[in-house]
């Protein structure tokens, strides 16, 4: 229904009435249609308005009538005849204005909304298109990059938004409604030549086939991703356990070593998914902090997500032997292999003999670890992504040793925390942090030929990364990696001339080295790639003692900067990682290529519209790929790294098969091993 009253002497003012969002049904409609005619028809109302009555301008076609006999009057020609009209009609926009709303809106001649309304065209959630118009007005209002965005991801945007756009002419914090009515009366008169969007013509675009092109492309992302995310769960290992024929144990009861920030996170998110756990620190102060800590995470997320947690599923304790009658153990003390062997040692001989034990290392030697045990069948890795008890990503890594039944496990309760749970094999750093090296180690290369922080994170973000790599580094800490690389005999400063660009004959760059000497970790100390306002502050910002620093570090190992631009970063950054994916499902490190990118979606920010990176490489192309790492390799002749590994050359002599096709190619080479 609409409801039509004259307001302000010369307003011919319409509610849309249909609870809950005044959707637009047959009668609404009819109702419609009826008060436009009559507003139009007589001569005391000088201009119209429309809105919608609750709050809510119009969430669009009536869902509940999808499928039925179609019946009333159709909505094209409804909002044709509105933007005809020879009085000028404004839509006053409260709440959403989405799908056939906005549409609705568009058909207007003036848009006003308050502050607080997301308009949108979600069509494309439904598997439809913004048929009543919406295909062809936005992009004549707002250009086609701008209009294609909106239609094909459906996203609603803020009224802030929407200005910016063009899509409105006002935003009111007041009565939406009133201000509508004193507009309208103030247009009352007025040419609508200018205002009838249909007529406009669409701003002519040279690009326009690639800007679709891109657009098709986005979208083959999102499909192949869908279906990646599913795939992963259909996990197998080179010696043959596979998901559908291993058995997971049942695991009611948890413990968790070592409460720092990565233990909390999973002490959390053990608990919220409903098991009752042990969470166990040696250190009296640590475990102090750790007990006010938790409960406040469990709070929170039981806030977010509308839950309610058993206070009492979280006991506490500052020794290993609480965890005698657990099904599983998870350990996450500090990242040193002697006090990991210890821990695995202890927990060998307190757990019962059918516990299974899970490392949270980042990097370490899970079969190592394994070892120290009396059941190292009963040993893997889980890798958390921090924060936690909010990242998605969670690494499954299956030791030489490994039963099925222990990896299905592993993979089965990642799964009841709400993670994608990836099975991957044994290596430094896994797959995520093994292919994370090589695209650091290039950032770093690039800042010594002449790049800065700011030009490469630019070029990652434009990309698609919520953050660059160095403001990704400010983040977590550059003093994390520093540790590793002394660990690794690798972190030594006090090297000079050529050797101090060098380690084991490949090249090497001392700069988050030196940076970790002069007491920059990032974000936590206030300076790192960039200076920050305080410590712990989160607002990147350029630092001139940086820039001079990098001068300083090319001077004096006589590198003389050049212009690097955007395509180089990307290339150089991003096919090195994607190179490095390949070497690792040659070595059956990860089953196939959607594991990958499952990790580094859920991971590593890459965007997933573009569907992981050895999805990007297909699209790319492989040869391509092929082609411009030798390039570089041929530039860079003492980087092993950029030289294209044996599966992507041998896929690319294979025709360059398509993404789905190259677990064959794969197949073949292992079961000619
Ligand atoms: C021609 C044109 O080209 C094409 C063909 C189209 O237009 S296709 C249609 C495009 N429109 C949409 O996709 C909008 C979908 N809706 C929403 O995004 C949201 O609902 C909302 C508007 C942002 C409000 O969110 P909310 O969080 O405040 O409340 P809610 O709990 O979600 O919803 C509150 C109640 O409203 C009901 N509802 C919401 N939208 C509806 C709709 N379009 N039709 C019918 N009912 C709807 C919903 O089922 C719920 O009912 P109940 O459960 O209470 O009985």
């Amino acid at each position: 229904m609409a409801q039509y009253r004259r307001v302000s002497g010369s307003v011919g003012l319409i509610t849309l009435q249909n609870p809950p969002v005044n959707a637009l049904s047959a009668s609404v409609r009819q109702g419609i249609v009826d008060s436009v005619k009559r507003a139009l028809g007589d001569q005391k109302v000088k201009s119209v308005v429309i809105c919608g009555q609750n709050g809510v301008f119009c969430g669009g076609a009536d869902i509940r009538e999808f499928g039925r006999q179609m019946s009333g009057p159709p909505l094209v020609p409804m909002i044709h005849d509105i933007e005809a009209a020879n009085k000028p009609v404004v839509a006053a926009i409260e709440g959403s204005a989405l799908g056939g709303g906005l549409e609705l809106a568009l058909g207007c001649h003036y848009r006003i909304s308050h502050s607080k309304a997301k308009l949108g065209l979600p069509e494309v959630t439904l598997g439809l298109l913004p048929a009543a118009g919406g295909t062809q007005r936005l992009p004549r209002l707002i250009g086609v990059p701008a209009a294609l965005n909106l239609i094909t991801t459906g996203r609603h945007v803020t009224a802030a938004e929407a200005l910016q756009l063009g899509i409105l002419d006002h935003v009111t914090e007041h009565n939406t409604v009133d201000v509508a009515v004193k507009f309208a009366l103030s247009v009352t008169g007025e040419s609508l030549d200018g205002r009838r969007i249909s007529s406009f013509s669409c701003a002519p675009l040279s690009d326009l086939d690639s800007l679709f092109e891109e657009a098709m492309l986005k979208a083959r992302a999102l499909q192949y991703f869908f279906f990646a995310q599913r795939a992963v769960g259909r996990w197998s290992t080179p010696s043959g356990a596979r998901w559908d024929t291993s058995q997971p144990r049942p695991v009611r009861k948890a413990a968790v070593i070592g409460l720092g920030t990565m233990g909390r996170g999973i002490t959390v998110a053990l608990a919220q998914a409903g098991l009752s756990v042990v969470a166990v620190e040696t250190h009296a102060k640590q475990l102090m902090e750790a007990k006010k800590a938790v409960p406040s995470m469990l709070k929170r997320g039981a806030v977010r997500g509308g839950t309610t947690i058993e206070p009492d599923s979280i006991t506490y304790s500052e020794t290993v032997q609480a965890v005698a009658d657990v099904d599983l153990v998870i350990e996450a003390v500090f990242e040193d292999m002697a006090l990991k062997e210890k821990v695995f040692q202890q927990l060998s001989i307190v757990c019962k003999p059918d516990t299974l034990l899970c490392t949270n290392t980042s990097s370490l030697d899970v079969d190592h670890l394994a070892s120290q045990t009396r059941h190292p069948e009963l040993v893997v890795g889980m890798h958390f992504f921090a924060p936690a008890h909010v990242m998605k990503l969670l690494e499954v890594v299956y030791g030489r040793r490994s039963s099925p039944a222990a990896v299905a496990t592993a993979m089965q309760l990642g799964k009841k925390m709400g993670k994608v749970s990836v099975a991957v094999g044994n290596c430094r750093g896994f797959a995520g942090n093994r292919m994370l090296k090589r695209y650091l180690e290039q950032a770093f290369f690039l800042l010594e030929e002449g790049a800065t922080p700011e030009l490469v994170d630019r070029a990652l973000e434009e990309f698609g990364f919520p953050m660059g790599v160095f403001r990704m580094s400010d983040l977590s800490g550059l003093d994390v990696g520093w540790r590793v690389r002394k660990a690794d005999g690798l972190a030594d400063t006090s090297l000079t001339g050529t050797s101090a660009r060098v380690r084991q004959g490949c090249r090497y760059s001392p700069l988050g080295d030196l940076l970790c000497e002069h007491g920059r970790f990032g974000q936590k100390t206030g300076r790192g790639w960039y200076q920050y306002d305080k410590p712990g502050g989160r607002v990147a910002k350029s630092d001139p003692w940086l820039h001079n620093f990098l001068d300083e570090y090319r001077a004096r190992h006589g590198l003389v900067p050049r212009c690097i631009d955007q395509q180089e970063v990307l290339e150089r950054c991003l096919f090195v990682l994607i190179n490095e994916g390949f070497q690792i499902l040659e070595e059956g490190i990860a089953a196939g290529p959607e594991d990958i990118d499952a990790i580094y979606v859920f991971g590593y920010g890459w965007p997933r519209h573009r569907g992981g990176p050895m999805f990007y490489a297909d699209m790319v192309g492989l040869e391509r790929v092929v082609e411009r790492l030798e390039r570089y390799h041929q530039a860079h002749p003492n980087v092993p790294y950029l030289q294209p590994s044996g599966l992507l050359r041998r896929l690319v002599a294979n025709g360059s098969p398509p993404i789905h096709k190259w677990r064959n190619v794969i197949k073949n080479r292992n079961s000619q091993l």
